[in-house]
């Protein structure tokens, strides 16, 4: 006789786009060195968003076609954007921890909730100031660029004192990053199968995926935004340390900037890194100075390097 399956069950609505204008500026947040990003104005504030829903009690609607308690994955689409209207904070995070707890509260045939927000970058566009004397950004127009992004993931469960968060993420991704000079990849493994050649001066390529967790929600949820960490400071933080560290390998490289956002962010207990090696291949240098060289495409598979940075954070810690 066969045995009946065990079932694992989730839907939802997937790339739920938001263009929320004139949400609460982003502020207070601690400058750090590596960055001029103190503030945020959320004129525009763009990003998309996954429901992801669990619970058994969904599972009539797929062994029986019983959708009484399905939520349409419709009508949850305009549930995120009704709450994008209502909400009065500045984070993805602290959105996400506000729409994760409203569902649950809403539907209790949902038992658990998996919510992913990413930004779609948008920057303020420069234009002459009145008399055309100087250049001002204008408060209204943007640009959409293509560039890296914020991310912001949080699960939720229920508990006796109503929704929790079990997981949180933060994160910059897409980050395409190359240093002309000032990066090395050398001294590792000769045998039969080596045709990499050694160089003590590359131009690094590298895609970059940054992502953190806090030690206690408390830190990006709610208005004190003292203890919250800003993607575009990561980012920035990245940039500096590739800038200035001279690296025997993008392994090195990424736990440089690992330690180096420990150092910043003490409310962060873990960063996980996943850098592409994107290094294009030499083509020709120049006989009249070996500076100037010709780069091209390489070989189309690339080197995946990945760290997680784990560390306690205390409560009392200070910033
Ligand atoms: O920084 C690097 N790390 C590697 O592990 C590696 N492997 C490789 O072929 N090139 C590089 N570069």
């Amino acid at each position: 006789m066969s045995q009946e399956p065990t079932y694992a069950i989730s839907y939802g609505k997937m790339h739920v786009p938001v263009y929320r204008v004139y949400a609460q500026p982003l502020a207070g947040i601690q400058p750090i060195p590596e960055s001029l990003f103190t503030s945020r104005s959320n004129t525009l504030w763009a990003f998309e968003v996954d429901v992801e829903v669990f619970g058994q009690n969904f599972l009539p609607a797929y062994t029986e076609g019983d959708n009484s308690a399905v939520v349409a994955t419709d009508s949850m689409k305009n549930f995120v954007l009704r709450e994008a209207l209502d909400y009065t904070g500045s984070t993805l995070e602290d959105f996400l921890y506000v729409l994760g707890q409203h569902f649950l509260d809403t539907y209790e045939q949902m038992e658990r909730l998996q919510l992913t927000a990413r930004e779609l970058p948008f920057s303020l566009v420069p234009v002459p100031q009145r008399g055309y004397a100087s250049f001002t950004e204008s408060g209204i127009l943007f640009r959409r660029t293509h560039d890296d992004y914020a991310v912001a993931e949080l699960s939720f469960e229920r508990s006796e004192r109503g929704p929790v968060v079990t997981f949180q993420r933060s994160g910059r991704v897409g980050l395409e990053l190359l240093k002309v000079t000032g990066s090395s990849f050398t001294r590792f493994v000769q045998d039969e199968y080596t045709t990499l050649p050694e160089r003590v001066d590359r131009p690094l390529f590298v895609y970059l995926d940054v992502h953190w967790k806090y030690a206690h929600h408390e830190d990006f949820v709610g208005r004190d935004l003292a203890r919250y960490v800003a993607a575009e400071q990561v980012r920035d933080v990245v940039q500096v340390v590739f800038h200035e560290f001279v690296s025997e390998s993008i392994q090195h490289l990424v736990h440089e900037i690992g330690l180096r956002l420990f150092q910043r962010y003490p409310q962060i207990c873990e960063l996980s890194f996943a850098a592409q090696n994107r290094t294009r291949d030499q083509i020709s240098v120049s006989e009249s100075d070996e500076k100037i060289r010709v780069y091209s495409d390489p070989f189309s598979a690339y080197g995946l390097i990945k760290l997680t940075l784990q560390r306690e954070v205390r409560m009392t810690e200070e910033v």
